[in-house]
């Protein structure tokens, strides 16, 4: 089994060896994430060229060694050489590194899931190994068919309320109740028929309804309205 994290490599040290296909593929990964990303290879391609050209990585321009593995974070063992991959994985694990060699599951102390991603929201799919193909298949039926850019939208929606709601409603318990009803409720319907601001209505009704659960008079506009598309209303 493996343990699913989303790591924070924003201004961490991480190393990638090799400079091919892959070992790109890697790198812009890594680059995207804010990594401060060192590559490690005698030959590599074009792009590992315009990167550390224009500052984006550091290129070592020679085989690896050792030392190279001195303050890194995380390490991707991406050669041609399996041999090499997994004596740069046994040295990095030693030295507790979080380390992969590419495509050879028992020298990775972590693994590369296929991933889906739209705007904030990312959803990673592991087989632990056992059919990287049907991980990607998974991830392909994921990306279109639950990961729509309304999804995405209402992620960054939601997020832009989080503080205000943490602000006003004291307990977890209510703060859980509270953001259920909003998913079960009409606030994704009107997002995304492009009605936001009748979604900030109904967020600063549910608001006040988590604040005051007694109060008789707090009534949800949207019910009142359109009483089809609030099910979370319903029986208020
Ligand atoms: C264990 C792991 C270690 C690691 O590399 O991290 C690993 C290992 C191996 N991969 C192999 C083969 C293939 N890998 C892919 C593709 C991907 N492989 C990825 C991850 C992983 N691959 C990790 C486990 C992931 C999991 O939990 O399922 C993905 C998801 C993420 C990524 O690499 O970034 C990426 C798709 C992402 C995308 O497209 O977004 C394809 C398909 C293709 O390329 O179209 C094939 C051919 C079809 C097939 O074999 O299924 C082989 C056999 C080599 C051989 O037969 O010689 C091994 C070694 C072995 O099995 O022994
Ligand atoms: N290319 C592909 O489509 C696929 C590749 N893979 C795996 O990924 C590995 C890498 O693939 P590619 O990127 O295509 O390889 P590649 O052959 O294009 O590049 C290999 C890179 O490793 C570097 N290198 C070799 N020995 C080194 C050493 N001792 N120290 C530092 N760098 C060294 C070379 O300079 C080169 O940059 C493959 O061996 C294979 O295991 C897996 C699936 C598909």
């Amino acid at each position: 089994m493996f343990y699913p994290i989303y790591l924070d490599l924003h201004g961490r040290p991480c190393l990638v060896v090799g400079g091919g296909p892959i070992a790109t593929g890697k790198v812009r990964g890594l680059v995207e994430a804010g990594a401060l990303v060192t590559v490690v290879a005698p030959a590599v391609g074009a792009d590992v060229v315009a990167w550390h050209e224009s500052r984006v990585i550091v290129w070592h321009e020679r085989e690896f060694v050792a030392e190279d593995l001195d303050g890194q974070f995380l390490v991707y063992a991406a050669t041609d050489d399996r041999e090499v991959n997994a004596r740069i994985y046994r040295l990095a694990d030693q030295a507790n590194r979080v380390a992969n060699a590419v495509d050879d599951l028992d020298h990775c102390n972590f693994i590369a899931p296929a991933v889906a991603r739209q705007g904030v929201v990312q959803v990673a799919i592991s087989t632990a190994g056992s059919s990287p193909a049907l991980a990607k298949q998974i991830r392909d039926q994921v990306q279109h068919e639950v990961l729509t850019p309304e999804v995405a939208a209402l992620a960054e929606y939601l997020g832009s309320w989080r503080s205000e709601v943490k602000r006003h409603i004291d307990t977890y318990q209510r703060r859980q109740d509270l953001w259920e009803g909003v998913l079960e409720g009409c606030v994704p319907g009107l997002l995304a028929n492009g009605q936001q601001p009748r979604a900030d209505e109904a967020m600063r009704e549910y608001l006040r309804r988590a604040a005051a659960p007694h109060d008789p008079h707090a009534r949800c506009v949207v019910r009142d309205e359109r009483p089809d598309v609030c099910r979370a209303c319903k029986g208020v």
